[in-house]
């Protein structure tokens, strides 16, 4: 029986994946073999000995120890994609309240009913503070062209916006579903220069911390409109401040308010709510508790940050799975102590990611613990399990 964490609130539908007879799933089990995560922090979290994953529901990971995970041999996993057309469709819509001031107007009405004004009346008085631009015709910056970046570019085009977008490490795949009306730009400077509209759509990490900062702001236009559904850190919030408080930046909708940036002016703030629909919440639980499954049962890795993908089909009755370093003769080592007991290797599949690699040896004989231990105690090894089939 695999015991599974959820540090958050996890769809039912990812939980039924999970089958009761081999999970126990809860929030409170103790030394816990998996965990299900969405945004809870876990830079504290201390690993109990068994955890042997954490599948996080959703895109970002910058919830998550990940360095300290890969030096535990712990697998990382998210869910690329599952929730990028919410984020996408919550994109629309800050880039249209960043317009419209539709948020000021509905407090403004509320305001004028509670101080027993004749709205009917009011309202055709008072509307004109609250105009503002369309979005057709305006141009769009697109940040990070991955799962949702691509969406929110591809959809600009059709709402009748010239679309710059902004990725040094565009992928294939990205590149393949990306509309040719998308503009590609070879540096943010073309993207502040020229658009009424940026969205963010990159992680959040130690070379995207505080882009946002005064010297991104003055190479702006006056009077840019900042959609920031990625991560708060990306932004410099003092920074951010000032040119709200100028009027360079007209408005900046967030998905990740805090108290600071609540003080500034026309800053629209949403509670975290871009993967928030009943579809996206599945769609992120399912996958993230398949790839979980998959890996405790069959040492199967799909979708990690940490470590690099690899599937074999079992092919013996025993299965070692051996996350180790990247390094010279890490898998002549193996071998040698496979072979010093006369273990037969069925079939093997190497696989690396930067600094560590995932070994998987099926073998068709039962092999002694003291062999295991020899593997888990040689050069660079991090984590070694034995699966049966
Ligand atoms: N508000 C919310 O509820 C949600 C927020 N997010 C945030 O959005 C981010 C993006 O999500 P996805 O598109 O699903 O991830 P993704 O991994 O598919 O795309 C991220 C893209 O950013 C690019 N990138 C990385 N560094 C960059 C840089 N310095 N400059 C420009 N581009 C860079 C990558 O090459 C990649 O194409 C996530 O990391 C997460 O922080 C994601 C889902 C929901
Ligand atoms: O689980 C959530 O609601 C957060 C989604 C998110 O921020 C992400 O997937 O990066």
């Amino acid at each position: 029986m695999y015991r599974i964490k959820a540090l958050n609130k996890i769809s039912p539908a990812g939980l039924s994946v999970l089958d009761q007879s081999r999970f126990a799933v809860s929030t409170d089990v103790e030394n816990e073999d998996g965990i299900l995560v969405r945004s809870a922090d876990m830079h504290e979290y201390v690993f109990p000995e068994n955890l042997r994953a954490i599948a996080r529901a959703g895109a970002g990971t910058n919830n998550i120890p990940i360095d300290r995970c890969s030096e535990a041999g712990i697998a990382v996993f998210n869910t690329p994609g599952a929730n990028a057309n919410a984020v996408k469709e919550l994109v629309i819509c800050a880039m249209l309240l960043a317009s419209r001031n539709v948020v000021g107007g509905a407090a403004w009405v509320k305001d004028q009913a509670a101080a027993g004004a004749d709205v009917e009346k009011v309202v055709e008085k008072g509307k004109s503070q609250f105009v503002g631009p369309e979005i057709q015709g305006k141009t769009l910056g697109v940040v990070g062209l991955g799962a949702i970046g691509v969406q929110v570019a591809n959809i600009a085009t059709k709402l009748g916006m010239t679309v710059w977008g902004y990725d040094p490490f565009l992928s294939v795949d990205a590149a393949l579903s990306l509309s040719r009306m998308v503009q590609r730009a070879n540096d943010l400077e073309t993207i502040y220069k020229n658009c009424d509209y940026i969205t963010l759509h990159l992680p959040l990490n130690g070379d995207t911390r505080g882009m946002i900062d005064a010297s991104a702001l003055q190479m702006m236009k006056s009077g840019v409109r900042l959609i920031n559904l990625a991560r708060g850190g990306l932004v410099h919030d003092d920074d951010l401040l000032q040119a709200l408080e100028s009027g360079k930046v007209a408005c900046y909708v967030t998905d990740f308010p805090n108290n600071k940036i609540l003080t500034g002016r026309n800053v629209v703030a949403i509670p975290h709510l871009g993967a928030s629909t009943p579809e996206s919440e599945e769609n992120c639980a399912v996958m993230a508790a398949q790839q979980l499954r998959d890996y405790l049962e069959n040492g199967n890795i799909r979708n990690s940050v940490n470590l690099p993908a690899l599937e074999q089909p079992w092919s013996g009755i025993a299965r070692l799975c051996i996350i180790h370093r990247n390094i010279p003769g890490a898998i002549a080592n193996i071998t040698k102590v496979l072979s010093d007991d006369n273990v037969n290797v069925e079939n093997m599949t190497n696989k690396s990611k930067k600094d560590y690699a995932y070994t998987v040896v099926d073998i068709n004989a039962k092999i002694r613990d003291d062999v295991v231990d020899e593997i888990r105690a040689l050069e660079g090894v991090l984590r070694v399990r034995l699966l049966s089939h």
